[in-house]
């Protein structure tokens, strides 16, 4: 599968900490990454990502654009909701694409424990029969 990793500076050492938690189901898969997010993650955990731009700099519309492309399967996004981001727009941006194409999104670190287990699990298996 191929899955994007994003967090808000606030939530950074939490999807560190989730991606060192979880290194053996997520090196099973394809990784994609906003820039600062991916940095911190590779550097923590040797996990091969592509990394796109800083959110902030087109990352999300990046992520996006994949999205569109049918180029993603999750997206796992540790949103920070007590912080203004300049870059607002393309976050919804994102999460309406995301829906748009029903990629499964989650926006906090209780969405994301659920889903890697489903993942481990086989359950996006749904996902190949959308190909
Ligand atoms: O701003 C972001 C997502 O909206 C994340 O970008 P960075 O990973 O580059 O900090």
């Amino acid at each position: 599968m191929k899955i994007a990793l994003i967090a808000h500076d606030k939530k950074k050492q939490d999807i560190v900490n989730f991606t060192i938690a979880y290194t053996e189901i997520l090196k099973q898969h394809t990784l994609f990454a906003t820039g600062t997010t991916g940095k911190r993650i590779s550097d923590a955990t040797g996990l091969e990502i592509h990394r796109f731009q800083s959110g902030p700099l087109g990352g999300d519309q990046q992520i996006g654009a994949r999205i569109a492309d049918n180029e993603m399967d999750l997206v796992i996004f540790f949103r920070d909701p007590l912080t203004a981001q300049p870059h607002e727009p393309d976050i919804s941006a994102l999460m309406r694409l995301s829906d748009v194409y029903q990629i499964p999104l989650v926006t906090n670190l209780g969405g994301a424990e659920v889903m890697i287990r489903a993942l481990d699990a086989g359950f996006f298996d749904w996902r190949k029969l959308q190909d």
